[in-house]
């Protein structure tokens, strides 16, 4: 376990400046760095590693108390392209207190030789942000992606799967003068209950998101918390979530999310969860049908709990389909691009205190290139899935990440 210590901080800098710096001490070094803002929190909170390789792991983290702390940054599926990352929490800033900062003790043993190079870094310098080493993934045609959810309605009919969720991504140029931080103050004003994001690692290249989806959190009341959420419909002016209205298809995709999630429990046999929903929430434009799920982790004998539900929950059929492995076999063969770590999973691990995680399931995010974004967004297709409206709804949760590139052009190819 991770001990962080407090040290008093005070560079003659804002606190924005202060994050901008830390950010340029990470990656002029080659190293990983972390920004996040959790739901409806006030501030940001930021986390950087100092040893590159300390960052790659296999397994999903373990989110019990003794576990390290850091932030933990999956892929959808685990491979060499794609390395599982687990950012363990050198130095730890939050916003919310920027006259410290907290370090492990490695990074209080170069405390010294940190300070030094924060102070001699340039402050008006270009960030040299993490590019990813794989090829920009292939984007599909409107024509593209209904025959792939045409495919999948056929696997669903022959029953090689009940439920798949399809995705593509999109090119988009950058507008002039792009700046990735403020890009992610952009997302944290639209967006304040979702999971704003902003990873760089070598390795995974950088990202940026604002994600609504929880698949493990435990949080300061020791509460184990998890959601389904799936069915999708515009918020279209002058609707309240609480009278909107769903189509069989919705509520069918989302039953079979929640079914999931209660398996995983049972695989467990853990019976003490508490569920309430579906109820219909907001993300952004959009409306979702969610289902909560909890477990007072004082209240049952069982402390790993949070690391095995994560174990068995990635992928949840939210995002890859029922039965699992099916499912992910369809989209590796029809898909047609690598989601690397779109539909993966990202979160702080014990942090900022031992015994709190959160982890969200990677959606309405981008990765960034040098002069483009790929963005990325995927629909949960049934029998009665229309090619169609499969792409108008990839279209309308693209525009949540993509509000942030303003009216860019897409790029060409
Ligand atoms: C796959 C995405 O979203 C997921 C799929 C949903 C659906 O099919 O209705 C809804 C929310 C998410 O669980 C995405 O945003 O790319």
């Amino acid at each position: 376990m991770s001990s962080l210590q407090r040290i008093p901080w005070n560079p003659a800098l804002s606190t924005t400046e202060r994050r901008r710096q830390l950010v340029a001490l990470a990656l002029t070094s080659g190293r990983p760095v972390a920004l996040w803002r959790l739901p409806n929190a006030e501030h940001a909170r930021l986390c950087l590693s100092l040893k590159v390789d300390g960052a790659y792991v296999g397994l999903p983290p373990a989110l019990e108390p003794t576990a390290p702390a850091g932030f933990a940054f999956f892929p959808f599926r685990d491979s060499d392209h794609n390395p599982p990352l687990f950012l363990p929490a050198d130095l730890f800033f939050d916003l919310g207190r920027p006259d410290e900062i907290q370090v492990s003790p490695v990074a209080a043993a170069r405390l010294p030789e940190l300070r030094q190079r924060f102070t001699a870094l340039p402050t008006a310098a270009g960030l040299p942000w993490h590019v990813s080493a794989q090829p920009v993934p292939a984007t599909a045609t409107q024509l593209e992606y209904e025959a792939l959810v045409a495919a999948g309605v056929t696997a669903i009919e022959a029953g090689t799967v009940q439920k798949v969720v399809s995705s593509r991504a999109v090119r988009r140029l950058l507008p002039a003068g792009f700046d990735a931080l403020a890009a992610f103050d952009e997302l944290q004003e639209r967006y304040p209950n979702a999971f704003v994001s902003l990873v760089s690692a070598p390795g995974a290249g950088t990202w940026l998101g604002a994600t609504p989806e929880v698949l493990a959190e435990i949080d300061e009341q020791h509460v184990f918390r998890t959601m389904a959420l799936a069915g999708t419909q515009p918020l279209l002016p002058g609707m309240k979530p609480a009278t909107a209205r769903w189509a069989h298809k919705d509520l069918e995709e989302h039953a079979m999310v929640a079914r999931y999630i209660v398996n995983c429990f049972k695989q467990l046999r853990l019976r003490e969860y508490d569920e309430r929903g579906p109820r219909t929430v907001t993300a952004g434009q959009l409306l979702h049908l969610r289902t909560d799920f909890a477990v007072h982790l004082r209240e049952v004998p069982f402390p790993s709990l949070g690391t095995d539900m994560l174990r068995l929950l990635h992928p949840t059929p939210a995002v890859g389909g029922v039965p699992k492995q099916p499912a992910l076999e369809f989209l590796r063969r029809h898909e047609g691009y690598d989601r690397a770590y779109y539909a993966g999973f990202l979160g702080p691990v014990n942090l900022p205190d031992a015994g709190q995680s959160r982890l969200y399931v990677n959606l309405r995010c981008l990765q960034l290139r040098p002069q483009e974004a790929i963005l990325y967004a995927g629909t949960g297709l049934t029998a009665d899935s229309e090619p169609a409206r499969e792409w108008q709804e990839t279209e309308l949760k693209l525009r949540t990440v993509g509000a942030i590139l303003g009216e860019s052009a897409k790029v060409s190819i």
